[in-house]
């Protein structure tokens, strides 16, 4: 059958080098729960994810034209695919148990499909995927760096996250502009962080909405008592050299000083 068209607004660039398809299904360590891939295009993962019997395999694909090369060309994905957006799908709809994702995802929505997937971090277990390196990078990078940012924070607060490998452009159809990278996060202990997530969150986001200025004055947007902040350090640093650990002790000193409007 005739190959799919790559459609620009659907992020379509196409692997074709199949010894690096092999090394990113093989990266998911986690076979016992369903596994759904985002995006499968014309099945260059999806053909290393089927053959394995352990795994429960669905797929998620906007594009119906690629839907059509699946069904046409891999008789085992029968009633595994879903035609649909994954940032409008409920994912309770897939399974009620642990979820695994992977996919080459389409870069225009990468950092979407990591905030959908906090939003469900109760269900899904491990997330490998291939995105934007510069990305890639960031989601990966540790506190003290440039690159690390809001969704380092969260996604670090709840994951393991790993940079696994680089991907350069000529092995896809056609080429992006810039490297990839794939990425592996595994969901650590934490149920629940020890402070308000809400606030958590908020502060996290405002801290870096400024990320140049220490935290005294990117914090001031939120109106807490700012009396005792000269015994507190972290006040006097820059967001990005606070880890986790440090972003939950502020939170919780703004959450015991919060001024009521
Ligand atoms: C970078 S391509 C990867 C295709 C294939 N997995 C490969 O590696 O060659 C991204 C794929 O995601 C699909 N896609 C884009 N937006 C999507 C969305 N919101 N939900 C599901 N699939 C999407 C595209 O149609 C495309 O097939």
């Amino acid at each position: 059958m005739k190959k799919v068209k790559a459609k620009k607004h659907l992020g379509q660039h196409f692997l074709t080098d199949e010894h690096i398809a092999k090394r990113i299904a093989d990266s998911l360590t986690n076979h016992q729960t369903n596994v759904l891939e985002i995006g499968p295009g014309m099945g260059v993962l999806t053909k290393y994810l089927i053959t394995q019997q352990d795994i429960n395999l669905k797929v998620i694909e906007i594009d119906s034209e690629s839907v059509t090369y699946l069904e046409e060309n891999y008789e085992q994905l029968k009633g595994r695919i879903i035609l649909g957006d994954f940032l409008k799908m409920d994912l309770h709809d897939i399974s009620t148990e642990t979820l695994s994702i992977i996919g080459n995802f389409p870069y225009n929505i990468s950092s979407q499909i990591f905030f959908k997937v906090l939003d469900y971090k109760e269900q899904i277990s491990e997330v490998v995927g291939m995105l934007q390196k510069e990305v890639a990078e960031r989601l990966a990078a540790p506190p003290g760096s440039k690159k690390y940012g809001i969704l380092s924070v969260f996604l670090q607060a709840y994951y393991n996250v790993e940079y696994l490998f680089t991907v350069p452009e000529h092995v896809f159809s056609p080429p992006p502009k810039v490297k990839s990278g794939v990425i592996r996060i595994i969901r650590n202990q934490t149920q629940k962080l020890d402070c308000d997530e809400k606030l958590f969150f908020r502060v996290v986001k405002t801290g870096f909405n400024q990320r140049r200025k220490t935290l005294s004055n990117s914090l001031k947007s939120i109106q807490f008592n700012r009396e005792k902040i000269p015994d507190m350090d972290i006040f006097s640093k820059r967001p990005e050299q606070l880890g986790v650990q440090e972003f939950v002790e502020l939170t919780q000193f703004i959450e015991a000083n919060l001024q009521q409007n």
